[in-house]
């Protein structure tokens, strides 16, 4: 391997542990309220890591379980009530849902200024305008990584691939912000590997398992891999074919231990984020 590694998990424990500082100066612990409906597996232990992480970081956490047979209208009722409810300052409603609900209705009904994930259509919005609110988690981490290893940006050529409201699109965004020359590529993209092996920058969003291989990169590339994919032999990989791309990128993020860690610190720093807002406007 020639590439660094770049060590999400490491950069997130330091960010974790500064907010926690901050946090315990603040005259009032912000409160976060993450919202799970049914048992998924992954859910049930990625909710938990949150709840955690929030609660290590002196946050006021707690997670809201509600049934699989929830309907919208019900899950709509516990929206309304944590935005009404002034004691909350951020509300997460855990991804996936089940299919008889629509997300877009859920995401659509929460409080923007209380929307730590930045999915609703007015931070959307915005972050399209660059004017950035509360901005995804996901894509504000692979920022982090990029500025804290040094790549340079400006003037730099993105290839993000996978257009997803998550994590590609607002990445693309993020990323121009940033002054990069950005090309968002997706499944119907011409020539892929001829797309992705003229990027200095390659940000993997796509959900399939090492599709991203070696002679996609170009020599010297700085690759972040956002996939989190379980193989049938139960071990975790992303998007990108580790290995081999590490043999000709300049850096390169690992699966686990990359992005994923990032996501959670993300979301700790806009609930924070988000108490400080609403109370600079309430006051
Ligand atoms: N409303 C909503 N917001 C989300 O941000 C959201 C969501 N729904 N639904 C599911 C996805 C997934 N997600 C992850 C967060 C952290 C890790 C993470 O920390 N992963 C570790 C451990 C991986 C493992 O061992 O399973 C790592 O990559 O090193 C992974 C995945 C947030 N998501």
């Amino acid at each position: 391997m020639t590439a660094r590694l770049i060590d999400g998990k490491a950069v997130a424990a330091a960010r974790r542990a500064a907010l926690a500082e901050r946090v315990a100066a603040l005259p009032f612990r912000p409160a976060l309220r993450v919202v799970r409906v049914g048992e998924d597996p992954a859910s049930v232990v990625y909710v938990r890591n949150k709840d955690r992480a929030a609660q290590a970081a002196g946050l006021d956490s707690a997670t809201i379980v509600l049934p699989e047979a929830t309907t919208e209208a019900g899950l709509l009722a516990t929206v309304a009530a944590l935005n009404d409810d002034p004691a909350v300052d951020g509300i997460l409603v855990q991804l996936p849902l089940p299919p008889h609900i629509r997300a877009e209705a859920v995401i659509a009904a929460l409080d923007p200024a209380k929307d730590v994930d930045g999915f609703h259509p007015l931070n959307a919005g915005l972050l399209a305008m660059g004017r950035p609110a509360l901005v995804p988690c996901t894509p504000q981490g692979v920022m982090i990584l990029l500025r804290e290893t040094g790549t340079p940006l400006a003037g730099a050529r993105a290839v993000v691939l996978g257009r997803s409201q998550i994590v590609g699109r607002p990445m693309a965004q993020l990323l121009l912000g940033a002054d990069c020359t950005v090309t968002l590529a997706h499944s119907r993209t011409r020539d892929l590997a001829a797309e992705c092996r003229r990027a200095d920058i390659l940000v993997a969003a796509v959900g399939r398992a090492e599709m991203v291989r070696g002679d996609w990169i170009a020599p010297g590339a700085t690759v972040i891999d956002v996939g989190i994919n379980r193989l049938p032999d139960g071990r975790l990989v992303g998007d990108v074919a580790f290995a081999e791309a590490a043999a000709v990128a300049g850096a390169i993020t690992p699966v686990p231990g990359g992005v994923g860690p990032m996501t959670i610190a993300c979301l700790l720093e806009n609930t924070v984020a988000a108490a400080l807002a609403r109370r600079a406007t309430a006051a």
